[in-house]
């Protein structure tokens, strides 16, 4: 096999031969913690501590015991001998009483036992990779589901920790596979005259819908989505109620509010769960060129950054001020971004909702009275909805990295088209190939070396 095809299972050899363990469950005060092992000496320090191994993969209520006899905690513990475990090692648990003196005393029993050491920060997920028992896109997967605050962002973690970039790559590569036989064969042919041309014509139909396959995929950014949350900025003049529209959406009283214009200058986010779904909502100092300071103009900068990059913006407006809202100026709008028009202070005397043919929605509120927040919230909810992937769709490419690498296998794929007609079948074959490996990039079957560190530091210490 090619050296740099390396496969999770592949590079086995290179799994390091000590038995690590960790507090598997989170720290604090708790019932119950989880005490993890994995490696060759699992099952010894499982041994030494509970005196017997429990029949594989059952639970077995234990008393654990020190190397001098001193009782420790009296715990369920599991056996888990290789192959078949969540690492691919001899594993064990040992489910302890949560407090802390327990489970520092248990696991001061395990140093002791010779080559068991302290976990290192994804130290079980890495050793799971390394044996072929997950792809790269199931251990991003992992690490997102381990992440997950909404139950969309739950739902397409889990379907990525059960390998649907992995999924999708392997029917992209067969595309790719079937289009590569062909050429090669077309090459072995070359003396005849018509099979190069005939095998290739049927080639192509392969890559353009690869092609094809692939910009769809890229096109669609309802992972990323669903993944990181919609941003939504609150943007508007000074003194609009923008803020204070912040804290009536969350509910909370998070950003400062006063009648003095050029109160916000950073960026004030908070995160909200509506209906499931994650939507970040960004509070932006007021925009204005006259009267501005060092410090209010470096805000102001900074909001029109956020505005730009926003999925949707709110344009929050006085409306008790009587005056026609301005349009928000065309610098700030970019992309696919919508624009609705929020008019707020309508508890105001004399506030009108006005025109504005600019804004794709319009809402009369006042952030003051919680008039017409629950409307909002609701037209809120929907438009996350309507963006969001219907149920039991889950897009396979969600992160920068899985973009980097589509964008690559479709530039390869570019250039193998251009060069078609062309007699030269060597450099076609090569931009296959090229495209191929990218496409093993993107399932992390190449250059994992460097991919682990990235992916693994978003891990924390007994995951
Ligand atoms: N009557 C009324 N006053 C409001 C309403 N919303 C905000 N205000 C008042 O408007 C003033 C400005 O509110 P902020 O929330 O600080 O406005 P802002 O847009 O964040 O202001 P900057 O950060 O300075 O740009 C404050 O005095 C608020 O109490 C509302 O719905 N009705
Ligand atoms: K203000
Ligand atoms: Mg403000």
């Amino acid at each position: 096999m090619d050296a740099q095809q390396k496969t999770g299972t592949d590079v086995a050899a290179d799994v390091p031969r000590d038995t690590i363990a960790a507090v598997s469950t989170a720290s604090g005060r708790a019932a119950v913690a989880v005490i993890r092992l994995s490696g060759p000496a699992a099952g010894a320090a499982l041994m030494a501590l509970a005196g017997r191994l429990p029949e594989p993969r059952r639970a077995l209520l234990s008393t654990l015991r020190d190397a001098a006899g001193e009782h420790l905690d009296r715990a369920l513990v599991l056996w888990f001998p290789a192959p078949r475990s969540a690492t691919g090692e001899d594993m064990a648990e040992l489910h302890v009483h949560g407090g802390r003196a327990v489970i520092a005393a248990v696991l001061e029993a395990l140093w002791r036992v010779p080559g068991v050491r302290p976990a290192e920060a994804g130290e079980f997920t890495r050793r799971s990779f390394l044996n072929g028992k997950m792809d790269l896109g199931a251990v991003e997967g992992l690490a997102d589901l381990l992440a997950a605050e909404t139950e969309g962002q739950r739902r397409l973690a889990l379907a990525h920790a059960f390998g649907r970039l992995g999924e999708r790559v392997e029917a992209w590569r067969g595309r790719l596979i079937r289009a590569m036989a062909l050429i090669e064969a077309g090459i072995d042919f070359a003396e005849e005259e018509d099979v190069p041309r005939e095998v290739r014509a049927a080639a192509r139909p392969e890559v353009e819908a690869l092609r094809a396959e692939l910009a769809e995929a890229l096109a669609d950014r309802r992972g990323e989505l669903v993944r990181e949350g919609a941003s939504v900025a609150i943007a508007g003049l000074p003194n609009a109620g923008k803020s204070s529209l912040l804290n009536a959406l969350a509910a909370r009283d998070i950003a400062i509010v006063s009648d003095e214009p050029g109160t916000t200058r950073d960026i004030v986010e908070v995160a909200l769960d509506l209906g499931g779904r994650k939507l970040v909502l960004i509070d932006t100092a007021g925009l204005r060129d006259e009267g501005v300071g060092k410090v209010e103009a470096e805000g102001i900068r900074r909001a029109r950054a956020r505005i730009a990059a926003a999925d949707l913006v709110l344009w929050v407006h006085d409306a008790g001020t009587g005056a026609a809202p301005q349009a928000l100026p065309a610098m700030e709008r970019t992309g696919a971004a919508e624009l609705w028009l929020l008019a707020n202070k309508s508890d105001a005397p004399g506030a009108v909702s006005p025109e504005a043919p600019w804004a794709q929605r319009r809402l009369a509120l006042s952030a003051r009275t919680g008039a017409g927040i629950a409307d909002l919230t609701s037209a809120l909810a929907d438009w996350l909805a309507r963006r969001a992937p219907p149920a039991g769709e889950h897009p396979a490419l969600i992160r920068a990295r899985h973009r980097q690498a589509a964008q690559a296998v479709i530039e390869h794929l570019d250039a193998a088209l251009a060069r078609w007609e062309t007699q030269d079948e060597a450099m076609l074959a090569e931009e296959l190939r090229l495209a191929a490996n990218s496409l093993a990039r993107l399932a992390g079957r190449i250059d994992v070396e460097d991919l682990l560190d990235v992916v693994f530091r978003e891990f924390c210490i007994g995951k």
